[in-house]
């Protein structure tokens, strides 16, 4: 497991951001490479598509990139750099439409957020990283282990807790989620803890029964707090390519989510898969986590994001 004391300085987030996106940008470079050594015409437009749609932006973005390239350089030498400066800027319009950090808004308190993802999809670390963001802003901060089929899961939380010095509600394996998740809230306001997050279970392969978990958590939590939960958020694992959107469906199905956040984007060349799944959802994207430490998870940063993806400095940087 990672270590806590981790203050990870702005300019060491955007150093480590460009190296856990560095397997994705290279893929991009690799893939444009050699290819921009002649006049822009059709065919060589028609490869540069092909060669953002391999590198994962999706054929929508690609077709917007390539338009524009046509508009700007046809007929004309065009060099890497100019494709790739393309796509950072359409890559940070369309992630800029849907970028939202997740925001301590509920009045009265707690701030509930249900955590939901398959397991093994980051989730319980996620967790601990997006309490220590809360913790970074003053927030106080409680856990509930709702993940109540398997023994790790609360073990590992409680783990986390006791580093972080917060609170972790739990109770036995087996146990009630719903009941656990209404007694976290009852706790919660009780002492006046400003940020609630609840972990769940993430078992797929019964789809009907996680449906109804979940969506009995979500009533017995209305029950206590009418406007709970506050965010429903899907943990995706980027290392699992296009089955990230599949089970973005699923999970939109099963349990209203209602934003994203992406791990592991350190672990794959296809961090494009990000792009494609805002494009495809429309969901917020409140997070990405590039590496397995608690400051590896920051609030999502289009431009940074888009720049870093492309292999381009971002403005921040220079
Ligand atoms: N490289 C990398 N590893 C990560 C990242 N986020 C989480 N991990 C690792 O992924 C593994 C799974 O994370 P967990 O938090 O245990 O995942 P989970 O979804 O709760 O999974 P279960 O506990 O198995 O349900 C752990 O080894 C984490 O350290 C990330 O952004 N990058």
């Amino acid at each position: 497991m990672a270590e806590t004391d981790d203050p990870t300085p702005r300019a060491g987030w955007l150093q480590r951001l460009r190296e856990g996106l560095g397997r994705s940008s290279g893929k991009l470079s690799e893939n444009l490479s050699g290819l921009s050594r002649r006049p822009l015409d059709d065919a060589l437009l028609e490869e540069i598509e092909d060669a953002l749609i391999a590198s994962d932006l999706g054929p929508a973005m690609a077709a917007r990139i390539t338009a524009k390239l046509a508009a700007e350089k046809y007929d004309r030498q065009v060099t890497d750099e100019d494709v790739k400066r393309l796509v950072a800027a359409e890559v940070e319009t369309v992630m800029t439409r849907v970028a939202k950090p997740l925001e301590v808004t509920a009045f009265p308190r707690p701030h509930t957020i249900l955590v939901v993802g398959v397991n093994g999809s980051g989730k319980t670390t996620t967790i601990a990283k997006l309490a220590h963001l809360f913790q970074e802003q003053d927030y106080n901060v409680m856990l509930a282990a709702g993940d109540t089929f398997r023994a790790a899961a609360i073990e590992q939380l409680e783990v986390w807790g006791g580093r972080m010095d917060i609170p972790v509600i739990s109770g036995k394996v087996g146990g009630d989620a719903a009941s656990l998740a209404y007694d976290a809230l009852t706790k919660a306001w009780e002492v006046g803890t400003d940020v609630l997050i609840i972990d769940t279970a993430g078992r797929l392969q019964n789809k009907a029964g996680l449906m109804d978990e979940l969506a009995k958590i979500k009533r017995v939590l209305k029950r206590r707090m009418e406007s709970a939960p506050h965010d429903v958020v899907l943990v995706l694992d980027a290392t699992t390519g296009q089955n990230a959107l599949s089970q973005i469906d699923v999970f939109k199905e099963v349990a209203g989510v209602t934003g994203l956040v992406m791990t592991k984007l350190d672990g794959t060349a296809r961090g494009g898969v990000l792009v494609a799944a805002a494009e495809r959802s429309g969901l917020k994207i409140h997070a990405i986590g590039v590496g397995e430490k608690l400051g590896d998870l920051r609030p999502f940063d289009p431009a940074n994001f888009a720049a870093a993806l492309a292999g381009m400095e971002s403005e921040s940087e220079s």
